[in-house]
């Protein structure tokens, strides 16, 4: 006992040491920061000197040392809680280079680094860290996390240790150090750092971080990240990144490290903006606060799927089966037909009379007819083609007219036509007809114009059937968007074109500005070039796409988020097994075609941070029945906590709200209560005055989300929903990180434990 005593209190002031020799390095570390604020400050002072100056060399240099000192200040001034938080002990390397980080390149040890009697000495210590910090004599104090240098952190293992020997995770807060935790990676080995035996203090820093209670927004694992995750976070970025893994195997977290990473790495290549799309918008929220921590904001836009529009943003669901017509590719084509359509909307025009030559001149309705069709006969955009449509009518007037016979000399007719067509435009009765019977439209005014049933009916014949035209004609009555919604706006932007503007003033003549003669000219419109500058400036298109939880895209979805990386490099981060789509085929189908003929590097990663063992396994016996024959990822951890099963007693909230009340005293962190969508509002009433550790979600909100407890409630009604209803209930069964309780009622046909008929072997 005494023994056993005095070993603790050994391995106590152990670790205090290194603690006390991490404190030093971090106290080193801060002590630099500070010289380098200052120095930052510095150039802004004298920056802003050189700007009274005047001549235009001075200027120019002070707005470059401006911009690079802000930026550098910025960074600086961050706070980072942890901002040091690793540390390796490396043999001597192969070739003994440096790489710019100022840390030597070499990945494998050198010859005769391990002595024959197994000792080796430590030839660099490296430390890690959120941004690189380098002392005056640029000697690395702390290596950026995404540095070529900062790999072997993260890359190393007991079975291929390259130069490691031993890994530290370092605890901080602010400029405190907290706590060490180790791993060796040589076990075999005796080194020495300064003639002294290297320690080694804890067992396993990535185990102590999975065991950490949850809050409501997600934290990096940049301490931890595992090789085969590490092997994704810095695939070159060339093509399609494209990645599968189970619940929990961070692919969140991956894809959000990878932009950070891809931005350390090649700036100006991204200044083009990243885009991460996110299922929902308590993903993002969720998930938004990790790249400020991993030293990156800014560049990168974190977008629900539902709010990549300008100007629309979805609040609304939409039933399995609307969703399903809406989201079907079928879509394309109603929504062809619906822009063509609504341009004879609000009483269209049906006939056109003008006075030209001092004649009058009339189309009658066939005519007309005949000319929309003329013009509507190719694909581009519908707003686009309203010049055509204004060459085809003047060149069916001059036709009328019967002037074009007059002259034989081809000079003399074309200025008469020109003349002919000046006549006509200038009156303000064509104008109004044009813009009446070629009105400029909108994707809101054509989905408007959708939610009439008999209108729709016509537009969707042979594409849909009338039950779901008239289903899909209520939803577009309702006030406001569905995420569905939003991805037929956007095609339907894509259809009709952006419309062409009326031409900027100051190209006019600016005597004719004076005069106030500009008044009475005729509108010119916007001509090719300047639209397509326009457009240019407008631009929504990013440089790098990140998709997370690509299995849930529809394919009018991968459409509208296609359009956002055209010239893109793509990450792909998914599970087929958790797809809340009907039919993963087709949705195949149109992501093939918005990532094009790019090559693609596929990734597997096979090993559940989230769930202990006892939650994955009952997982996979819904994984057995949504997709047979696939594979349940690894669970690392177990916790001896079985999962607990309980039957409706009372009322169905009234058991809902005890255990979320029973789960709530079990953990420190936060309880997810899952539902069927159509429950979410009535389960946000049953937990009413539990606090807000405590959430209702549907389960499609559930998506992406994780809890310390989860409750799920009636597994058969939440995979009765919808078509995907087994693959929705494996999303909410793996949610929790630490406890989970099943709720069944009557219609889960629960045994006599209590477990529901869907989750008996
Ligand atoms: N290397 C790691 N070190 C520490 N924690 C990790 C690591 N990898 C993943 N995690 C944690 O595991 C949990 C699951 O990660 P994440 O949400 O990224 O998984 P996912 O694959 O996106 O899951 P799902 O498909 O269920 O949405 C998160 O809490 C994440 O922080």
């Amino acid at each position: 006992m005494a023994a056993q005593a005095q070993q603790e209190t050994a391995l106590d002031s152990l670790r205090d040491r290194e603690i006390g020799v991490e404190q030093e390095h971090l106290d080193r570390v801060y002590l630099r920061l500070e010289e380098k604020i200052h120095e930052a400050e510095f150039l802004m002072n004298d920056a802003a000197q050189r700007g009274q100056v005047g001549t235009p060399g001075a200027l120019a240099e002070r707005d470059a040392q401006v911009f690079r000192a802000g930026i550098h200040l910025n960074r600086l001034n961050n706070e980072f809680e942890d901002f040091l938080f690793g540390r390796i002990d490396l043999l001597l390397g192969k070739d003994g280079k440096k790489g710019p980080d100022g840390a030597y390149t070499a990945v494998e040890p050198a010859e005769g680094a391990v002595r024959d009697d197994n000792t080796a000495d430590i030839a660099e210590t490296l430390h890690i860290g959120r941004i690189g910090v380098l002392d005056q004599d640029y000697t690395p104090l702390v290596i950026d996390w995404r540095a070529p240098a900062a790999a072997p952190f993260y890359r190393s293992t007991p079975v291929d240790p390259g130069r490691v020997v031993r890994r530290r995770v370092i605890r901080s807060k602010g400029r405190k150090v907290l706590g060490v935790e180790d791993d060796l990676m040589r076990p075999e080995l005796k080194a020495l750092l300064g003639g002294q035996e290297l320690p080694v203090i804890g067992d396993g820093a990535l185990m102590a971080a999975l065991g950490q209670a949850r809050s409501h927004t997600m934290r990096d694992i940049v301490a931890s990240i595992q090789a085969e995750q590490d092997l994704v976070i810095r695939a070159p970025a060339a093509s399609v990144t494209y990645v599968e893994g189970g619940p929990g195997t961070g692919k969140t977290a991956v894809a959000l490290h990878r932009a950070a990473y891809l931005l350390y790495q090649d700036r100006r290549r991204y200044a083009g903006g990243i885009l991460i799309v996110s299922p929902t918008p308590l993903l993002v929220a969720y998930t938004e606060g990790v790249l400020p921590s991993l030293g990156e904001e800014g560049q990168v836009a974190i977008r629900a799927i539902g709010s990549l529009v300008e100007g629309a943003e979805a609040t609304l669901y939409d039933s399995p089966s609307v969703a399903r017509a809406k989201g079907s590719s079928r879509m394309i084509k109603v929504l062809r037909k619906a822009a063509r359509g609504a341009l004879e909307l609000n009483d269209s025009p049906t006939r056109l009379r003008v006075v030209a030559f001092g004649r009058r001149l009339e189309l009658e309705a066939e005519e007309l007819a005949g000319i929309r069709r003329a013009v509507l006969g190719g694909t581009a955009p519908v707003n686009l083609l309203r010049p055509r449509a204004r060459k085809l009518l003047l060149d069916a007037l001059w036709e009328r007219s019967g002037a074009a016979g007059r002259h034989s000399d081809p000079e003399l007719a074309a200025e008469l036509r020109s003349s002919f067509d000046e006549d006509i435009t200038s009156e303000d009765s064509f104008i109004a007809f044009l813009d009446a019977w070629w009105p400029e439209l909108t994707p809101a005014a054509v989905l408007a114009a959708m939610a009439d049933e008999r209108r729709l009916g016509r537009w969707a014949r042979r594409i849909m059937n009338p039950g779901e035209v008239r289903r899909v004609a209520r939803s577009l009555r309702r006030d406001g968007s569905s995420v569905h919604d939003i991805a037929m706006l956007d095609e339907l932007q894509a259809i009709l074109g952006a419309p062409a503007r009326p031409r900027k003033k100051r190209d006019l003549d600016p005597l004719d500005q004076l005069t106030g003669l500009e008044e009475l000219m005729p509108v010119r419109e916007e001509s090719q070039r300047e639209r397509a500058e326009r457009l240019a400036a407008e631009r929504t298109e990013y440089a790098h796409v990140i998709v997370d939880e690509a299995q849930d895209l529809t394919p009018m979805q991968w459409r509208m988020v296609g359009r956002r990386g055209r010239h893109a490099t793509w990450t792909v981060v998914g599970d087929p097994a958790q797809s809340s789509w009907s039919d993963p085929d087709e949705a195949a189908e149109a992501r093939d075609e918005a990532l094009g003929t790019r090559p693609r590097r596929r990734f597997e990663l096979t090993v559940n941070y989230r769930n202990p063992a006892e939650i994955a396994e009952l997982a996979s016996k819904v994984l057995a029945l949504a997709m047979p024959g696939s594979e349940s990822p690894r669970a690392v951890r177990s916790t001896g906590v079985e999962p607990r099963f309980t039957v409706v007693e009372d009322t169905l909230g009234e058991t809902v709200r005890n255990e979320a009340a029973r789960l709530l005293e079990r953990v420190d962190g936060t309880v997810g209560v899952v539902v069927a969508m159509q429950r979410r509002e009535e389960a946000r009433r049953w937990l009413a005055g539990l606090g807000d550790r405590v959430v209702a979600l549907g389960s499609l909100e559930a998506k992406g989300l994780e809890y310390d407890a989860t409750v799920v409630v009636s597994p058969a009604e939440i995979a009765d929903e919808s078509p995907a209803g087994l693959r929705v209930l494996y999303v909410a069964l793996t949610r929790a990180t630490q406890q989970l309780t099943v709720v069944s009622a009557q219609r889960d046909e629960p045994d006599a434990a209590g477990v529901p008929d869907l989750l008996r072997d």
